[in-house]
């Protein structure tokens, strides 16, 4: 087995702990109800709707997922709620599907704005990201232009210094447009792939937030128009609904390519990936399961939904 499969196999298995609460909270429910009950009726469906609802599937998602399995049943002249499952399972996919994710950046020479609220693991993921593409052999200049908490820039330098990349700025109070004028200055000195920006966070005054990001993206056209461009918003899975709210009001104030939805493990609110992807149409891009380099990974909803349907169990026997 290569490297990437192994690193892949190991983050399937994390992906499926990660995810019992969540299964205990979804999947164990809906079993429960497809052997419990003798005949598809009104009261089946209601059934499985509030169990997706409670899962933080989300209401549009839910609504959409029970739509598509009546019509599938009717189709396919399923009689026996047990025959539901893998249509229950291929609804969920369906409504994740937001057309095939693009991971343009990282193979052009590119600028990432990350973005999001304090404490949902933004710095984090900002470091765990640039350990990635250095591994994989891109040039790396880390802006840390998030500069309203204090030791925010400390945390990343820790981070730059783990994934052996540069670091701009982490001076607490300084001008976030300053950070990123000077980091690309130093991108371009350096001849880097990959620049990037923690950046602000505030939803709390979206006014300046949208200034601040509006000034951001006015230097980057200027100083560096050649640089494709990458807004990603970080999440707390844990926090449900919350989430999809931020990611909402987020996405009123930018234009937002992508979610990295963090802290997946452990949750028994994992069914916000459904939701996000369904009622936003945004895809997450990456998925956090853990606080180590190895924990952050490339978002696909067709393994997401595999873990969630199985068994530590099974992944053992596999093994
Ligand atoms: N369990 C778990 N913890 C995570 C994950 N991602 C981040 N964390 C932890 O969450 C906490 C907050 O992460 P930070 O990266 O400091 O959060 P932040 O959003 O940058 O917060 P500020 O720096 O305050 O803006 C840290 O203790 C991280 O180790 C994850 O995927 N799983």
């Amino acid at each position: 087995m290569g490297s990437e499969e192994k690193e892949k196999k190991g983050f399937f298995k994390r992906l499926v702990q990660g995810l019992t609460k969540t299964r205990d909270n979804i999947v164990s429910g809906i079993d429960s109800i497809f052997s419990g009950f003798s005949s598809i009726d009104d009261e089946f469906y209601e059934e499985i709707e509030e169990i997706l609802i409670m899962g933080d599937l989300g209401v549009h998602a839910t609504t959409e997922i029970i739509e598509n399995l009546k019509v599938k049943v009717k189709e396919q002249h399923i009689k026996e709620p047990a025959q539901c499952k893998e249509l229950l399972i291929s609804s969920i996919k369906e409504q994740m599907d937001v057309g095939e994710t693009a991971y343009q950046f990282e193979n052009e020479k590119s600028v990432v704005l990350v973005i999001g609220v304090n404490g949902v693991g933004k710095t984090t993921s900002v470091g765990k990201l640039a350990g990635k593409l250095k591994a994989q052999g891109k040039r790396v200049v880390l802006a840390a232009a998030d500069t309203f908490r204090a030791a925010a820039g400390e945390q990343l330098g820790e981070w730059a210094s783990r994934a052996g990349v540069e670091m701009i700025g982490g001076q607490e109070g300084a001008d976030p447009g300053a950070v990123v004028y000077d980091a690309v200055a130093a991108a371009r000195a350096r001849n880097a792939d990959v620049l990037l920006c923690d950046t602000a966070g505030r939803l709390h005054n979206k006014k300046n937030l949208m200034e601040e990001l509006k000034k951001i993206h006015r230097i980057l056209e200027k100083e560096y128009p050649e640089a494709f461009r990458e807004t990603l918003v970080v999440l707390d899975g844990t926090t449900g609904q919350n989430a999809l709210s931020q990611a909402r009001q987020f996405s009123e104030v930018a234009e937002i390519s992508g979610i990295i939805l963090t802290k997946m493990d452990g949750t028994a609110r994992g069914g916000i990936a459904v939701a996000i992807q369904s009622e936003l149409g945004i895809p997450v891009k990456y998925i956090g399961v853990g606080e180590t380099i190895d924990d952050l990974q490339k978002f696909d909803s067709e393994q997401f939904v595999k873990a969630l349907f199985e068994t530590d169990e099974k992944t053992e026997e596999e093994e």
